[in-house]
């Protein structure tokens, strides 16, 4: 088992003892009543009298109810171990995820989701399959052993090699015969649904450009390639059951082989005969569940690898707290900040050193690929950066706690996410705690009043899945509103009037005018001419940082910004 599963398993330990005993005493009742019934029914054919069946009557009463107790209980803790199991490993689960959802962002969301949820499923079977059968057909291993003792040791032999025959040899054998089907379901299963959900996503482009039928193929072929190894799965599975029974029963013909000359011999009874028989069988209900545990072990092992892998992707979070205050302004400073993303081979931001003086306006803009998203990510927490310094006040950002430095931070991106809920409950998400006066207030400046005046019921209007009720440019002011309720020292802008006529661009940025006010700001932006309210502008190419400046310095140097900006001249004149 690997050590991260180990430590999910760990604190339970006491629960799950407690399952395995339960479950012990189960199989024990299950086999006391079998052996109780088998000595009535054999001595009841020599005619005995009542009374000396009486003590086997009381047993069969006594075994018929315990067997049932025990099963609920056994059942009731089993079932909490799990769920306890479940709810650690959904915690680990949500804490390793929660940082990489701007990674998760980048095409790869759904087979990771899916890919986690099922690993999730499976560990949860890791007590259930393997540690409880194991551990209970141990004790009943012991307890058999010592029973068959009573009569002859060749019986306890024949038992013992029973058990490990059905526990460790055909597991093994079953586990050799499944060889890679694990890993290659796991994967097959992840392309499956991943073509899913890129299927349902891009519904409109693969119907536009008449390309369903190749994606259909595609899911088709996927989908029967997972069928076939979960029809191996499946025969595996059968396989192992009937492997099972069938060393119980090669078992219990060895055990009737040996225990023939012992009547013979008048060493044991014909009564004794029937009981040994009966009380064997019941003890094999414990080598059942075993044939596939091995396989099981298999799966929870490569389920724990996949969820550690997402662990590994993400720096261990420090704890250290910025600490800044709302209303005052810090200043951000790059120092030969350098980074790239795991999976790349070159820097995406290469020796960056910038300042952004407090409440200092600052725009970073730079041709496709340049970085600035990257650069807002790496502000945000998202991702550590390997090297240089990147400050906000007098913390170095890697050694604080993201989610503490996200509080600092109010965020404008291009695509505001608008919940399926009230216009108020929408804009609270950035606080809500806030009370009615600053959320009127906030909703004022950012221009929002004359709609919610409009709507049917003002603040209380359900916005519709993903704001379908809202225009672009009430979406962009709902999203002004949360971050002017937030009132963070920071404020960060990622293209917040892309996509707007100019018209609505111009009344958005109207809010945010209002909404840098007081605050340092970054502006994303490939919008070049509206730059010259901006104190500084940052120009990146590919990773570096080219030329930076007021618009009329830059202009006046005539480099890459100049040529950005002439280009987008030349279009607005084209256009005319
Ligand atoms: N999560 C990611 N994993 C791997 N590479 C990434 C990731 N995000 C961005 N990149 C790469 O990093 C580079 C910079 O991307 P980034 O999105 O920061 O550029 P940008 O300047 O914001 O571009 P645009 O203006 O088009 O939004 C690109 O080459 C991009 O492919």
């Amino acid at each position: 088992m690997s050590r991260k599963l180990f430590s999910w398993v760990l604190p339970a330990w006491k629960t799950m003892a407690a399952g395995i005993l339960l479950a012990f005493f189960t199989v024990f009742s299950g086999a006391g009543l079998m052996g109780t019934a088998a000595y009535i029914i054999a001595a009841a054919a020599l005619h005995p009298s009542m009374e000396a069946l009486s003590v086997a009557i009381v047993g069969v009463r006594f075994f018929g109810l315990s067997r049932a107790v025990f099963r609920y209980a056994e059942r009731y803790i089993s079932h909490d171990a799990t769920f306890r199991l479940l709810s650690r490993i959904r915690v680990f689960l949500y804490a390793a995820v929660e940082p990489q959802i701007p990674a998760a962002g980048r095409g790869k969301s759904g087979e990771m989701l899916y890919g986690l949820v099922s690993a999730v499923e499976e560990l949860k079977y890791v007590y259930l399959r393997v540690l409880n059968p194991y551990s209970v057909a141990a004790l009943v291993l012991i307890a058999a052993a010592l029973f068959l003792a009573l009569f002859s040791s060749p019986m306890v032999y024949a038992l013992i090699v029973g058990f490990v025959a059905a526990g460790i040899c055909w597991p093994v054998l079953i586990r050799y015969l499944a060889g890679s089907t694990v890993s290659r379901r796991d994967r097959a299963r992840g392309r499956f649904h991943c073509l899913l959900v890129d299927t349902i996503r891009g519904i409109t482009e693969l119907t536009a450009y008449d390309a369903a039928g190749r994606q259909q193929e595609q899911i088709a072929a996927a989908g029967g390639n997972l069928a076939r190894l979960q029809k191996k799965k499946v025969r595996l599975t059968g396989l192992a059951d009937a492997g099972s029974q069938v060393i119980t029963s090669y078992t219990l013909w060895a055990i009737l082989f040996l225990a023939v000359p012992l009547v013979y011999a008048k060493k044991i009874s014909g009564i004794d005969l029937a009981v040994i028989l009966l009380v064997v069988q019941s003890s094999f209900e414990a080598v059942l569940p075993l044939g596939n545990a091995l396989y099981s072990l298999a799966e929870s092992r490569t389920a724990a690898r996949r969820l550690e892998a997402v662990q590994a992707w993400t720096a261990p979070a420090a704890s250290r707290k910025p600490g800044l205050k709302p209303r005052y302004p810090v200043p951000v400073e790059a120092r030969s900040l350098c980074f790239s993303y795991r999976d790349s081979r070159i820097w995406t931001l290469e020796n960056l050193s910038f300042t952004l003086a407090p409440g200092e306006r600052v725009a970073l803009v730079g041709p496709s690929g340049a970085g600035k998203s990257t650069m807002v990510s790496l502000l945000l927490g998202f991702w550590p950066y390997q090297s240089g310094s990147l400050r906000l006040g007098n913390f170095e950002l890697k050694d604080c706690d993201p989610g503490e430095i996200r509080r600092h931070i109010a965020v404008v991106t291009q695509h505001t996410h608008i919940f399926n809920t009230t216009i108020r409950d929408n804009i609270l998400l950035a606080r809500p705690e806030a009370g009615w006066n600053e959320l009127e207030q906030a909703a004022e400046d950012a221009a929002l009043t004359e709609l919610i005046e409009r709507l049917p019921a003002g603040y209380d209007t359900l916005t519709g899945l993903n704001g379908r009720a809202l225009s672009g440019g009430e979406r962009q002011r709902i999203a002004i509103a949360r971050a002017l309720l937030k009132d963070a020292p920071l404020l960060f802008l990622d293209e917040p009037t892309a996509g707007l006529d100019p018209l609505t661009a111009r009344e958005v940025m109207a809010g945010i005018d209002k909404l840098m006010a007081g605050r340092t700001t970054l502006l994303v932006t490939h919008q070049l001419t509206g730059l010259a309210g901006m104190d500084k502008i940052l120009v990146l190419s590919r990773g570096k940082l080219v030329e930076q400046g007021n618009m009329r310095e830059l202009l006046s140097r005539q480099g890459l910004f100049y040529e950005m900006w002439k280009l987008q001249q030349d279009r607005c004149n084209w256009s005319l």
